[in-house]
């Protein structure tokens, strides 16, 4: 079976074939990337995180993908069965989970994630949880994608973590509400199998399905506490949606947009220049380290699809003694192709949205040039995609099914 509702038992949740069958490579929907398992020594002062077991997401190659599951997306946590001594909004909180030692409430310990109560058996002959018992909440994806990886983060749980954790997924309408997505005729496809996790980690797992999807069910058994979760993959975006803007961002990360590499990450990440809205702070955007050579910064974009820019912003947003001093930008139409310049080099402001209107050019790729360093804080490439793109784009979401 594959369709089960959010609250039922977790022996008969999922389908054998949709979790190791169904896309996956090698047969298996997920590998696990790390092997933590048991419990974290109790904390013992000091900085919490001296003893964290951490996932090396860089090696793995995973390190720049975009975080479906980012609020700023508009991803969100829809619903969960239990959040006794934390909420479940927790889950998508940016940054790292914090601990502070000396807060209690009314509840219990405050913590810094999603935490359900502790499971009893059904009686004082049988005390403890079945087998089949867990807690779960359902998650709203900020944009549709392909998941990549999933990261259960049980950073400070360090002896009320879950002992296991399941993960499934689904390809809903992304503004579904919670009895639509508990409606017991929707079908889940298992994405990380009922797999053992350790205390205060980084339990990295990586997937294997060419899906689509727009929500996920995480479990956790039989009870216990996440602080974060991370989904990292590629926005799938809807090829209708798109054709009814008809001119919209090529670039932006919620339209499918990826950067594909960059020149520096060194106090923030270039992914941050496709993100939506505007820059809030100078981290929200793109900073590099200062150069004391002769050469200069850049991002590479791969765009939506084929389309033609017709429009383009710099926003140097809240990077003001350290904005680029001057920006150029390059297209291409494929891997191979040719760079064209479709903007000469410009002079920047500090803290400034700047647009120019570019002689329209079909490409599939971007990439902006600043000189000498600094950093720009979004990158807006306003065009339509071109037949060619919108059909490739059409051909590759029906084959994500
Ligand atoms: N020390 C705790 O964290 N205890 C309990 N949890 C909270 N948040 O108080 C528990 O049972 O896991």
């Amino acid at each position: 079976m594959t369709s089960t509702s959010a609250g039922a038992a977790v022996g008969a949740h999922a389908d054998a074939s949709a979790g190791g069958g169904a896309g996956a490579e090698g047969g298996k929907a997920c590998t696990p990337l790390t092997s933590y398992t048991g419990d974290a020594l109790p904390y013992a002062g000091g900085n919490p995180f001296a003893d964290y077991r951490r996932a090396d997401l860089t090696r793995a190659g995973l390190g720049s993908l975009a975080d479906l599951a980012d609020r700023r997306l508009g991803a969100g946590v829809v619903v969960a069965n239990d959040e006794f001594f934390a909420e479940r909004e927790n889950l998508l909180v940016r940054g790292p989970a914090v601990f502070d030692p000396e807060r209690f409430g009314h509840k219990g310990k405050i913590m810094d994630g999603w935490e359900t109560r502790r499971r009893r058996g059904a009686s004082a002959d049988v005390p403890h949880p079945d087998p089949a018992d867990h807690d779960w909440a359902l998650i709203r994806l900020g944009a549709p994608g392909v998941i990549r990886a999933i990261v259960v983060d049980t950073a400070h749980f360090r002896g009320n973590y879950p002992q296991a954790v399941s993960v499934e997924a689904v390809a809903a309408a992304p503004s579904a509400s919670p009895d639509e997505l508990l409606d017991p005729e929707l079908r889940w496809t298992e994405v990380i199998t009922r797999s053992a996790v350790g205390g205060h980690a980084e339990n990295a797992f990586a997937v294997h399905l060419e899906r689509r999807f727009t929500h996920l069910r995480l479990r956790q058994h039989p009870d216990g506490g996440i602080a974060r979760l991370r989904v990292l993959g590629e926005v799938a975006p809807d090829p209708e949606w798109l054709a009814g803007l008809g001119t919209f961002d090529l670039v932006a990360l919620e339209n499918g947009g990826v950067v594909e590499d960059a020149s520096d990450r060194f106090y923030s990440p270039p992914e941050h220049t496709i993100l939506p809205g505007r820059s809030q702070k100078m981290d929200d955007g793109w900073e590099t380290r200062r150069r004391r050579d002769t050469g200069h910064d850049w991002i590479s974009y791969r765009l939506a699809e084929q389309g033609e820019i017709r429009a383009v912003e710099i926003d140097t947003g809240y990077l003001k003694g350290n904005a680029a001093g001057w920006a150029e930008l390059w297209v291409r139409d494929g891997e191979a192709a040719e760079w064209i310049r479709l903007l000469d080099r410009t002079r920047l402001q500090p803290d400034t949205v700047h647009r120019f209107l570019v002689e329209p050019q079909a490409a599939t790729h971007a990439r902006v040039d600043i000189f000498p360093d600094g950093g720009i804080a979004r990158l807006r490439l306003h065009g339509s995609l071109t037949a060619q793109g919108t059909d490739r784009l059409v051909r590759r979401t029906a084959a994500l099914g």
